[in-house]
């Protein structure tokens, strides 16, 4: 028996977690469950999985959840705040830690479970991006089974030759090629990305997301952000990794060797089939996903990503070039770019600007410790503030 503790359960990639965990109660038992507003969703998960614990965001959302769960009987033991979403994550009775919190609040709870030493299945790719250097540091400290769950970086793992230790070249690996599927606006004419909605950048044409991953996808920034995080798990240099959209999203993406071979892994654009490799991994089980219909896809389309329409892309090549607190700069800076365009308050097109200006006012500098990222994280929110209220609509 596994005993998980998801992070983030009450998102997309949690709630695909729970489909694949449910499909097995004889090998996977939830041991804690982590929301953050989804009060009334968390309570029905609890339900179903009868956790030891479930944590929530704040003190009024963690009464409100009690009193949902005591109406159903389900004996969950609540928390609230940071420091009980590291305490979950590092639970001695837990073995695996789904790490599926959106954005920059999910990088202490995912070190707290990789500090622990645990199998982490990591779709946060933020803490990645803020904290490379630092978290891949810790994983070789503890012993912590850093499985990724971001599709491309499943595919890449799935793509690696056996036995792979962060070595490319001794692999005989010339390349990595992340695929992307150029999101909502590939096609759409550059004048009238100016007025682009909300709804549109998320309406993602092959994956059901959250919004902000949907929104990074739509400028590409996601791509980004994947570059960086593949840099870290794989050991690889900025000039070994190539973006190659592929609409149809088939390809997760591809591993390049020397002598010519490039293994790639394919599959139906559906979590699940990278969450059954990270829970089973080694081993294989059924995650529910349909069979690929290769005679019912007929055609798979390669591009090369036009560094004009999606500026975000480029920013992220910069920010891992620049490396030191750069990345976590621009991390943050993009958090609060996407916010502030979903709310209504920046025009689509200002999002690559407003992270632009953020990564030109904050002077570079070191992180050799968490605080100096979080620093690097504070100036940024405050740099992309700063650079939105010129572009308030
Ligand atoms: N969705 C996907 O297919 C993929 C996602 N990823 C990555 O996985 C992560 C999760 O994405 P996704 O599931 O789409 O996101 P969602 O927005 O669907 O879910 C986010 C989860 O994080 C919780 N959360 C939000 N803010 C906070 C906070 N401040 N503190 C604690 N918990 C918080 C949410 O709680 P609540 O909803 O209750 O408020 C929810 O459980 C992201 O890093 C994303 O980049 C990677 C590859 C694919
Ligand atoms: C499912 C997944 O891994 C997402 O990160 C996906 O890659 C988003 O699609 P884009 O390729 O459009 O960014
Ligand atoms: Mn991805």
């Amino acid at each position: 028996m596994m005993n998980l503790t998801i992070l983030g359960a009450t998102g997309s990639i949690g709630v695909s977690t729970l489909d694949v965990v449910a499909r097995y109660p004889d090998r996977y038992k939830v041991v804690a469950l982590s929301g953050h507003t989804r009060v009334e969703l968390l309570a029905e998960q609890c339900h179903k999985f009868n956790p030891a614990y479930a944590v929530v965001g704040s003190a009024t959302d963690a009464q409100r959840l009690t009193h949902l769960l005591s109406t159903r009987r389900v004996n969950t033991q609540v928390l609230y705040g940071t420091e009980a979403l590291a305490h979950i994550a590092s639970l001695p009775e837990v073995d695996a830690v789904m790490a599926a919190i959106v954005g920059a609040a999910g990088l202490m709870p995912t070190l707290a479970a990789v500090s622990a030493g645990k199998r982490v299945l990591l779709a946060n790719k933020e803490a990645l991006v803020m904290a490379g250097d630092l978290f891949m540091a810790e994983v070789r400290k503890s012993g912590a089974c850093l499985l990724p769950i971001d599709s491309e970086h499943n595919a890449i793992f799935q793509s690696m030759p056996a036995g792979y230790a962060g070595n490319l070249s001794r692999a005989g690996v010339s390349r990595i090629l992340l695929t992307a599927s150029g999101g909502p606006f590939r096609d759409t004419a550059i004048e009238a990305l100016s007025s682009v909605t909300p709804e549109q950048a998320v309406a993602h044409p092959k994956w059901t997301m959250g919004r902000k991953i949907s929104v990074d996808s739509s400028t590409m920034m996601n791509k980004g952000l994947e570059v960086i995080e593949a840099h870290w798990l794989f050991n690889a240099s900025a000039n070994h990794i190539e973006v190659v959209i592929h609409p149809q999203s088939v390809i997760h993406s591809l591993v390049e060797y020397v002598d010519g071979s490039v293994l790639a892994q394919l599959g139906n654009p559906d979590m699940r089939t990278p969450i059954a490799h990270a829970l089973a991994w080694p081993q294989r089980i059924d995650s529910g996903v349909e069979r690929l219909d290769l005679f019912a896809i007929g055609q798979l389309t390669f591009e090369r990503p036009d560094l004009a329409r999606f500026p975000c892309l480029g920013l992220a090549y910069q920010a891992l070039r620049a490396g030191g607190n750069a990345p976590a700069v621009l991390n943050a800076a993009n958090e609060v770019a996407v916010s502030a365009f979903l709310a209504g308050d920046l025009p689509f097109l200002k999002i690559a600007a407003v992270i632009a200006e953020t990564l030109a006012a904050v002077p570079c500098s070191e992180v050799a410790t968490i605080d100096a990222v979080m620093t690097a994280d504070d100036q940024g929110r405050i740099a992309a503030t700063r650079a939105l209220a010129a572009y308030a609509q």
